[in-house]
């Protein structure tokens, strides 16, 4: 599979009625973004030997390297992932983020979700950052029931407030009895399902998806936007990262195309979908 082969181009207008309503009104800025960037150190991408003998090389390395200080060691790889990205978002906005495989868009979502500190640059959020980033608390081993209520939890819900919820949580979800296993026993779209479900239970001042409408099927699709359009209605922020254009254009008022962690391109969805499908149009000629 080529980079560009997971962007889906299918339009399914009867999934996702009725367009991100770019009429509404938009409120103050809740979040500014200055001069962000984000640059992940990787250890060792050299191979140091094999099988048996690893453990004791793998060891000496390791002594070498803090002896050394990590500055100094070659084999300490940085990534920049998002290269000075600026912007700012207003209450009421539904910001789509766009761009080819490992171009940054997940990790401009979480860090501005405040899970990853910037390397550089700074995030400013107005309301409240509790909020965000549902996913960074919970926990694999725990059953989805447990999970329930750490998410709701960490969002400033109370635990009657979340016991209260638990039942429309579950519903949304789609996940049925399967709630009171652990979560890692769960596939990949229902842990998503779930996730999307716990994170916006509590309409949130910005709400942030990472792909997780792409695992449901359209009912859930469908429930979802209903659900972000209450955020937007409430002026809250929605931000959506999504391979899938057809979701994007239906949500997303406004788009912000990254591309090798900068951002090329930030302006009305269609104007930046139509930009950003003639580019991988002609990269897929080219390959
Ligand atoms: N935890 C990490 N440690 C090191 N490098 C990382 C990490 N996460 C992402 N990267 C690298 O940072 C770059 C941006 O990755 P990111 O996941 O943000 O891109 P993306 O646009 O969301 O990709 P995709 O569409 O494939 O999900 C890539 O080069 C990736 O390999």
């Amino acid at each position: 599979m080529t980079e560009t082969d997971e962007i889906d181009f299918e339009i399914d207008p009867e999934d996702l009625e009725g367009g991100p309503g770019t009429e509404r009104e938009l409120g103050e800025p809740c979040l500014l973004v200055d001069d962000l960037h984000i640059t992940y150190r990787v250890l060792g991408a050299k191979r140091i030997g094999t099988a048996a003998a690893d453990d004791a090389k793998g060891r000496r390395f390791l002594r070498r390297l803090l002896a050394q200080g990590r500055d100094q060691v070659g084999s300490v790889r940085e990534i920049p992932a998002v290269r000075g990205v600026s912007f700012t978002a207003r209450r009421g906005e539904s910001i789509g983020i766009v761009g080819i495989n490992g171009s940054g868009k997940s990790t401009l979502l979480r860090a501005v979700a405040g899970l990853i500190p910037p390397t550089k640059g700074a995030v400013y959020v107005a309301g409240e950052p509790s909020l965000l980033g549902v996913n960074a608390v919970l926990m694999g081993k725990l059953s989805g029931e447990r999970n329930i209520m750490i998410g709701g939890l960490a969002l400033g819900l109370t635990q009657a407030e979340v016991r209260a919820k638990f039942d429309d949580i579950v519903e949304f979800s789609g996940i049925g009895d399967a709630v009171y296993l652990p979560m890692r026993t769960y596939s990949s779209g229902m842990s998503a399902r779930l996730r999307f479900a716990i994170s916006s239970a509590a309409t949130p001042d910005i709400l942030m998806i990472d792909e997780a409408l792409a695992t449901g099927d359209a009912t859930f699709r469908q429930k979802s936007k209903a659900r972000i359009d209450t955020v937007r209605e409430q002026a809250g922020t929605v931000f959506l990262v999504s391979h899938s254009l057809a979701t994007i254009e239906s949500i997303c008022s406004r788009v912000l195309w990254v591309h090798e962690g900068r951002l090329v391109m930030d302006g009305p969805a269609e104007d930046v979908c139509a930009a950003y499908k003639g580019f991988v149009r002609a990269k897929r000629r080219k390959s």
